[in-house]
């Protein structure tokens, strides 16, 4: 079952301290009059990746700007490995990296000059020269920041970000503007870092991003969480398809009759759509219909929802309620 947020809520209750990285309560944030953030709750466990996703305008730097302890929250209460994070900003910061949307770097220093500035910053440096040569940068160690290319000045910052070795690090749209390829080496980072037991907050508009290395994520919407859990419940709460073309010479009937809520249609070209909330079932049921009848299902496909279903769901929702 797909987390209900206000149940987070209550789940929150229970958060044990030791486990959870990052706890928020009912976290409402407002510029003016203007309520961006309107009574959020969730919490990431320490050691997972949880995706923070939305559309625009949602509240999700927001969200994280208030984590990172840069804006105090107008009500609600936020702990971040344990502090309060406003309060506690100098202390947090020692510990959490943090890739903002848009970074500050001086431009006239080069990569390797902007690195070694950061390291002597930081009381934990890490190797950056491997780094470097991960987030393909190492040959461009002697550019100035100002000439690099919006995709390497992401690198850049997520290098800095993860060269502190922070034990929480909060991923504000990392992957934006990055190619194929230099996303893919970003995710690598991540996943390393997941691997060393690296806590992560990750904002992002990709939703394979999430799909690939979230463990938890939630949806935003205009201030509120519209769903939230682990990304296994979030999509099985949408229905699985399952659809072939349909064979001659067998009628249609002869179907096995689908229990609960399947959705049966016929789309175009003889294509055959089942929509189940229970894909193991049916997927079941159809395989030994097909052997009964002893013919091929050409074009076969078994597939759960994916994020961007689920997304056009949450986005779709609140667009038709508001045609009402
Ligand atoms: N400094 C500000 N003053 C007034 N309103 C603001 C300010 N910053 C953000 N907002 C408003 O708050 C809301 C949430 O903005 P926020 O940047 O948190 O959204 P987001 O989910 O990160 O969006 P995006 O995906 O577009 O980056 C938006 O309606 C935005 O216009």
């Amino acid at each position: 079952m797909i987390d209900d947020p206000g149940a987070d809520r209550s789940a929150a209750a229970n958060v044990d301290d030791v486990n959870t990285a990052i706890d928020v309560r009912d976290l409402r944030c407002s510029y003016g009059t203007f309520e961006a953030v309107r009574g959020v709750d969730f919490h990431v466990r320490t050691g997972e990746l949880f995706a923070l996703l939305g559309t625009n305008g949602a509240g999700k730097t927001t969200t994280l700007e208030t984590l990172e302890g840069l804006r105090k929250p107008s009500a609600g209460t936020v702990r971040v490995l344990g502090m309060d994070p406003y309060e506690d900003r100098k202390q947090l910061h020692r510990r959490a990296g943090i890739m903002l949307q848009e970074s500050g770097f001086a431009g006239d220093l080069t990569v390797a000059e902007t690195v070694r500035l950061w390291q002597r910053l930081s009381s934990r440096p890490s190797d950056a020269d491997s780094a470097m040569e991960r987030l393909g940068l190492a040959h461009r160690r002697d550019v100035r920041v100002k000439q690099l290319s919006g995709g390497e000045r992401r690198r850049l910052d997520l290098l800095l970000a993860v060269l502190t070795k922070p034990e929480l690090l909060f991923l504000d749209e990392p992957t934006t503007g990055l190619d194929p390829e230099s996303r893919e080496a970003a995710w690598q980072v991540v996943r390393d870092l997941l691997a060393d037991g690296v806590t992560m907050l990750l904002t992002t508009h990709y939703l394979h991003e999430a799909e690939s290395l979230a463990h938890r994520l939630a949806i935003m919407h205009e201030g509120e969480l519209a769903v939230s859990g682990s990304l296994v419940d979030v999509l099985s709460s949408e229905r699985a398809h399952i659809s072939f073309d349909f064979p001659s010479g067998v009628a249609l009937g002869s179907l096995p009759s689908f229990a609960g809520e399947v959705d049966v249609e016929q789309l175009h070209a003889g294509q055959f759509r089942l929509r189940t909330p229970d894909l193991e079932r049916d997927l079941t049921a159809v395989v030994q219909w097909r052997s009964a009848h002893e013919v091929s299902l050409r074009r076969f496909r078994a597939h759960h929802a994916s994020l961007d279903e689920i997304f056009h769901r949450v986005v779709d929702r609140d667009g038709d309620a508001e045609r009402r």
